[in-house]
């Protein structure tokens, strides 16, 4: 687990009472997680979560922010940051930028069956149509010129097997990007790391979407890819799982069907979605940061979810 910063229970009490959110009786860090420190913040009130970003700026935090709370306003089961008695939603706490959302009812379920697929897709084409009115802007922080920055930064630490690997799809990425189907494929707000541990579930009934703090203006169809690619693969092999992807393509499409340019490059958002995992993976492993408990994710995982989706694309 991360807690990269330690917040004390007199800095917790003094931020909930500023937010009107009762007296503290709890203050517990959160297992799990690899980007930011959580609390779970327990008052008389109800159940909170306190975030303190490590790496995200407050000039990039509003983005995040007020994006949940449109989604939230949207009806969208997403976190609603509190704010203070002047408005405001993005906090300091020990010096760093912090936000206290509600806690999210329900657990997160690591093993799917085709009916949590088919929920996180009809939600996912909600949430996208819900962010339509959004008007902030900000890319994908993880997106293509990020891969182009930190691809020579990992490559001395692969085999030369893994290195060309890398590079190539790398290369095809920014040809694809470059082409005008690219240009054509619809964007808005995506969430971009819709894994299974950011989705909460009571039995089969999608309870919430959580951990905004990759969102950014992108393509549809990629954050569709990076869902496919966790939801609903053999976790094992990383090889694709047709009963889930099944699930999950018809109940988004049933909410908004996929474009022409979109069908065409599917194939090529769910390569882009896997290089994206195996580069931050990579990075994450090689170049690690300080943490009181923190375990990182296995690179190796989505270097098999890559080779799987070159070798085995999905038919129209
Ligand atoms: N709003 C919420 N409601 C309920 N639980 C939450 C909420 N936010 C976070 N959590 C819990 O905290 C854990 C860690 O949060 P999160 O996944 O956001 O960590 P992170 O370090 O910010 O991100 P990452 O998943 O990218 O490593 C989650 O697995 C979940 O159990
Ligand atoms: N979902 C990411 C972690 C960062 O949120 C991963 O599994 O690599």
């Amino acid at each position: 687990m991360a807690v990269f910063t330690k917040v004390s229970l007199k800095e917790a009490r003094e931020l909930l009472r500023r937010l009107h959110l009762g007296e503290l009786q709890k203050l517990r860090g959160i297992e799990g997680g690899i980007e930011n420190t959580n609390y779970f913040v327990t008052s008389d009130q109800g159940e909170f979560v306190l975030t303190l970003f490590e790496r995200l700026t407050a000039e990039q935090l509003p983005f995040y922010l007020h994006l949940m709370k449109h989604l939230a306003q949207a009806g969208i089961p997403v976190p609603d940051p509190r704010a203070d008695q002047r408005g405001a939603i993005l906090h300091t706490v020990c010096g760093k930028p912090a936000a206290v959302v509600n806690r999210l009812p329900g657990q997160s379920q690591l093993a799917p069956q085709a009916a949590h697929c088919a929920a996180v897709g009809d939600m996912l084409a909600r949430m996208h149509l819900a962010g339509r009115g959004y008007e902030r802007q900000q890319p994908n922080l993880r997106g293509l010129p990020w891969w182009n920055e930190t691809v020579p930064v990992v490559l001395p630490h692969l085999t030369p097997e893994q290195a060309d690997l890398l590079g190539a799809e790398l290369a095809y990425q920014n040809h694809i990007a470059a082409s005008s189907a690219y240009t054509a494929l619809p964007r808005g707000p995506v969430h971009a790391d819709l894994f299974r541990d950011n989705v909460m579930f009571d039995g089969e009934q999608l309870t919430g979407f959580f951990d905004f703090y990759f969102a950014g203006v992108d393509t549809w169809l990629f954050d569709l890819a990076v869902c496919l690619n966790d939801w609903c693969i053999d976790w094992a092999t990383g090889a694709h799982h047709a009963e889930r992807a099944g699930a999950m393509l018809r109940a988004y499409q049933a909410v908004r069907p996929l474009a022409a340019a979109e069908r065409q490059l599917i194939n090529a958002m769910l390569r882009a979605g896997a290089l994206r995992f195996w580069i931050s993976r990579l990075w994450d492993y090689y170049l690690p940061r300080e943490a009181s408990m923190l375990t990182p994710h296995d690179p190796a995982h989505f270097e098999r979810v890559l080779r799987q989706r070159i070798a085995h694309p999905l038919q129209a």
